[in-house]
């Protein structure tokens, strides 16, 4: 369903500001961010929608610009940023559709059948009658996204997990992931959020990568390891776990905010082996006495 014309215009800014930093992130090599971390950002509203759009934007980006670039009508006009303008010319040609709200709405809108037998042009010469045929083979393919648990085995066991989740209609199909054995797989779609053992810290959402450092580290409990970049602290509590809540798992995060977040998530999994530090870890010094009995790293 379209969203109301206020709404609308904050979530194609929103997401036109993510599209911006992403392609100059690209085109610079440096400064690289999450989509996901840009649509999530505290200060924005409709979040779910924001994520959805940069995604779409991006998937599309090619074939906008090639009717962006055919379209004198936008060449001439220089009051919308490039980066707003794909944003509009996906929800106008294969997004929800663009209602004239807000000025460069209002400019993209004008032009809504210039730019539309722009696109049906583009689609005769390249002999396709569906737009996503305009799109890559690579961005075609859409394999369902599974949802991974990671369990928290300093609160439960594996097989505990695997049985109460067996137990309910909602999450019955959940199976073990084939490489990482505290992991299990969920249907995609499947909603844990609010799920119990979500809720105690038992079961953690993690994805299948970033729980791939941990298990490759394979932490003895009698070392102390350093996890520079904690917050929000997923992997800090799997290194806590896969050390039995035993050694020491030194977290640290430089934002102070994050650092909240982290710290609330080691109660939460019950890692009484994590020490959080506030800190920018490239300004640690080695040789301070207060890191005597937590560093160095990885000594087994
Ligand atoms: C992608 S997140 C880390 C995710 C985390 N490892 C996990 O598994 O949940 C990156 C974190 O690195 C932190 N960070 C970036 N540069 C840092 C630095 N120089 N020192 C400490 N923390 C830093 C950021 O504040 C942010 O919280």
């Amino acid at each position: 369903m379209p969203l109301p014309g206020s709404l609308a215009q904050k979530v194609h800014r929103q997401a036109a500001a993510a599209v911006g930093r992403v392609l100059a992130a690209d085109a610079s090599k440096q400064n690289g961010a999450s989509i996901k971390r840009l649509a999530l950002a505290p200060s924005n509203v409709a979040k779910r929608a924001t994520f959805a759009l940069i995604c779409e934007t991006l998937k599309y980006l090619g074939v906008i610009k090639e009717v962006w670039n055919s379209s004198d009508i936008l060449k001439r006009n220089k009051k919308v940023k490039p980066e707003l303008a794909y944003v509009l010319l996906y929800d106008l040609l294969f997004g929800e559709g663009l209602s004239p709200h807000g000025d460069a709405e209002r400019v993209i809108f004008a032009c809504k059948s210039t730019l539309k037998a722009t696109l049906a042009r583009l689609m005769v010469k390249r002999q396709v009658a569906d737009v996503r045929d305009l799109l890559p083979e690579t961005a075609k393919q859409t394999a369902p996204t599974l949802r991974h648990l990671r369990v928290n085995t300093l609160k439960i066991s594996v097989d505990e997990a695997l049985t109460q989740l067996r137990s309910h209609p909602s999450t019955c199909e959940v199976k073990r992931d084939d490489l990482l054995p505290e992991v299990l797989v969920l249907p995609s779609g499947t909603d844990v959020h609010n799920h119990p053992m979500v809720k105690k810290g038992s079961l953690i959402l993690q994805g299948k990568a970033s729980c791939l450092p941990a298990r490759s580290l394979q932490p003895d409990p009698s070392w102390t390891v350093l996890d520079a970049c904690a917050a929000p602290g997923n992997k800090t509590t799997h290194l806590a776990a896969m050390m039995n809540g035993k050694g020491c798992v030194m977290a640290c995060d430089a934002d102070a905010r994050r650092l909240k977040r982290l710290k609330e998530a080691v109660e939460l999994a019950g890692a009484k082996n994590v020490r959080v530090i506030h800190q920018d870890f490239l300004k640690i010094d080695r040789t301070d006495p207060s890191f005597k009995k937590g560093f160095p790293v990885l000594s087994s």
